[in-house]
């Protein structure tokens, strides 16, 4: 494959030894826009991969097919050896390995901080009230907003609600977690809370996958960077080379942009 560079030591890292995730020739289209083209990516457990690239290269569309909130025209994509089907029961089942962090954070405005994290254990997992309860208590307190669980999503700052909506996530107990862009709808001054949250996952083996504009958390935190353009993966490698030496041209322009902005 022309222009696709595989990181060695993303190979030899300890931290990716296992397959968890893994995309094998993604095809979608939108009407005539061509927005996922020839997608192989595997990403291993508890590898964290941090996807870039300019707007409109297919980053979300590749984020929301892993749990198939948008379905693909060609290809597969398996979770832990399981093919995820297009629809049905196991689909709803399968959803559940894969936690999801938007932009947005869609919480339930009229349910406490705590229900909203509790909800999701009760209804798909059919956790019991009480165990569901603990969880959710013992999540919060990990995001670091414990204090606010009895209060209403809209009486706390941007920064703690997307926390919250991290703790939701995990509350699943997911085998993989999706961040699509968790951090471009707040405030500066709250970036750093909800990065400090994903680092600590991160550091914790969370198998994650994140779609983000901050470069830094890109640095630190990635195993592995994925460079989109146009639909398509252009190059991976680890963060190390692929800030200091990004091999297409398309990298290249990209980056020089974004680090002069
Ligand atoms: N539901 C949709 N219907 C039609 N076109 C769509 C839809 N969702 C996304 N697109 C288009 O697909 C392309 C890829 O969008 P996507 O959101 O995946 O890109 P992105 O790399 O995440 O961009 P950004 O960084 O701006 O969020 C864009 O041209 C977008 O306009």
């Amino acid at each position: 494959m022309s222009g696709v560079a595989v990181s060695k030591d993303h190979e030899d890292s300890p931290r990716a030894q296992e397959d968890l995730v893994v995309l094998s020739g993604v095809n979608k289209h939108f009407g005539a826009l061509h927005v996922l083209q020839d997608i192989d990516l595997t990403i291993g457990r508890g590898e964290v991969v941090v996807v870039i690239g300019p707007s409109g290269s297919g980053k979300s569309t590749l984020c929301r097919t892993i749990n198939r909130l948008e379905t693909i025209d060609a290809g597969s994509i398996s979770i832990d050896g399981k093919p995820l089907p297009a629809e049905g029961r196991e689909l709803a089942r399968l959803r559940s390995d894969v936690g999801m962090v938007f932009q947005s954070f869609n919480l339930f405005a009229h349910k406490t901080v705590l229900e909203n994290v509790m909800l999701g254990q009760i209804k798909v997992r059919g956790t019991e009230k009480k165990a569901a309860e603990a969880k959710a208590r013992t999540l919060l307190e990990r995001v670091g907003v414990a204090a606010q669980a009895e209060k209403y999503p809209a009486q706390l700052s941007g920064g703690q609600q997307q926390r919250v909506a991290i703790a939701r996530a995990l509350a699943m107990g997911p085998k993989v977690m999706l961040f699509d862009e968790p951090t471009s709808a707040l405030d500066p001054e709250m970036i750093n809370e909800v990065l400090e949250v994903m680092q600590q996952l991160a550091r914790e083996g969370m198998t994650m996958v994140v779609v983000t504009h901050e470069m830094g958390f890109a640095r630190s935190a990635a195993d592995r960077v994925v460079f989109m353009a146009d639909g398509r993966i252009v190059e991976q490698a680890s963060p190390e080379e692929f800030f200091s030496n990004p091999r297409s041209d398309r990298a290249k322009d990209f980056l020089s942009k974004i680090l002069h902005h």
